[in-house]
């Protein structure tokens, strides 16, 4: 961390400052650490493509300057007089929400990231009127309420990655009942979230589909990430020959696309779980979900419960992420790579090793 005065302390990011989304080295300061807050040196944080959509303004709400990052794993340095759960030098990791309004329906369920009221960890204003910014930073200081402690056995660069692509598939398989063993799972589009999402449905026990727009990653899909079978979508005798045979999509491409190739890989009843952010709208005609009773729904990360319970699980099934480690110098072009889909499968900036205080 930088200097500390009474109050304050400056630390420095790396900001897009307009939607070219071009990150350079930014200097700003961390509000007093409150009563509730945890203050963590940030060690590693993950490149997620929400990162891209933020600071190229795709869904048309971005403030400038933003420091983006929401995979973020770091050493906990200080925490406030109420904190009791952390303490100086544990391994702690902080996703995308970094605040609720503790009242309403969803908060009192405990599944705050549909609180309408919820703080994005950047790109939104704090309780105090500061900006929040994210984890491509030399520090944060977060409300202990949505920071995680990173258990023993998962090495904190493996970890980012679980802290939004992880917990977004864990979540929705949890929720729509998709846990059991033996179903038959498709996962569109073979990025972070689709990588981990082979990873979390083979150890659930599914036999993964793997549904991408090119042949590329076939024999990685298989080899490495342990998928039963994949399928190119444009490919239309491989895909209507695997017609009606699927009992989830967790579909994460990032871009428009037509959903009615994919309503057709569903069994009656099948679930197409939406996951890319995407500001247009997408079409199909009705019968493709009536004939077969199917749902199109979509999911949002995950609570904070089931951020502890991902990275539980990962543990306990020695699954891990498949990264690319990279130094802030390249955080651009690791934007630009995989903005064009050429990473495997996640870019993980090693912050603490990238002198970026000096750096400034
Ligand atoms: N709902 C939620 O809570 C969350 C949503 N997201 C969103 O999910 C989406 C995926 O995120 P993430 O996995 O990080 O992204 P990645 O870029 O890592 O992966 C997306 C994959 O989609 C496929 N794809 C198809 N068309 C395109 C295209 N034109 N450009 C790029 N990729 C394409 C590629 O797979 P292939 O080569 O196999 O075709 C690519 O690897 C994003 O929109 C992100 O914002 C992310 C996290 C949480
Ligand atoms: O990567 C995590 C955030 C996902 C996200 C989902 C929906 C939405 O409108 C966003 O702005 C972000
Ligand atoms: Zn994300
Ligand atoms: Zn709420």
């Amino acid at each position: 961390m930088g200097s500390v005065d009474a109050s304050e302390t400056t630390v420095t990011g790396w900001a897009a400052r307009d939607a070219t989304g071009h990150l350079g080295p930014y200097t700003y300061t961390l509000r007093k650490t409150g009563p509730e807050d945890v203050v963590l040196k940030v060690k590693y944080c993950g490149i997620c493509h929400t990162d891209i959509h933020q600071v190229k303004n795709d869904l048309g709400a971005s403030k400038y300057p933003m420091v983006p990052g929401h995979e973020v794993v770091g050493e906990v340095v200080e925490v406030g007089p109420e904190v009791s759960k952390y303490r100086a030098g544990d391994v702690v990791g902080v996703g995308v929400i970094v605040g609720c309004c503790r009242d309403c329906r969803p908060c009192k369920a405990n599944v705050e990231q549909y609180c309408n009221k919820k703080i994005w960890s950047y790109n939104d204003v704090y309780t105090d009127g500061r900006p929040t910014q994210g984890g491509f930073s030399s520090a944060m200081v977060v409300d202990q309420k949505f920071v995680v402690k990173i258990p023993a056995g998962l090495a904190p660069e493996q970890a980012a990655p679980l802290l939004c692509a992880g917990v977004t598939v864990y979540s929705p398989l949890k929720h729509f009942g998709l846990m059991t063993p033996g179903l038959r799972g498709g996962i569109l589009g073979l990025g972070g979230v689709g990588h981990m999402g082979v990873k979390v449905a083979k150890s659930m026990g599914h036999h993964v589909t793997v549904i991408s727009s090119s042949n590329k990653k076939r024999a990685e899909a298989m080899d490495d990430l342990g998928a039963d079978a994949y399928l190119v979508s444009s490919d239309a005798d491989q895909m209507a020959a695997a017609a009606d045979s699927l009992d989830y999509i967790i579909d994460t491409v990032p871009v428009k696309h037509p959903l009615e190739p994919y309503l057709a890989l569903l069994k009656m009843d099948g679930k197409l779980v939406l996951m890319g952010v995407i500001a247009e709208p997408l079409s199909f005609v009705s019968p493709m979900v009536m004939l077969g009773r199917k749902t199109i729904t979509g999911s949002f990360i995950g609570s904070m419960d089931e951020t502890e319970e991902v990275l539980k699980f990962c543990v306990d099934k020695g699954l891990t992420s498949q990264i690319e480690v990279v130094k802030m110098d390249y955080v651009n072009q690791a934007l630009e790579r995989l903005e064009r889909n050429d990473v495997r499968y996640r870019f993980v900036v090693d912050v603490a090793g990238s002198n970026i205080e000096n750096a400034a």
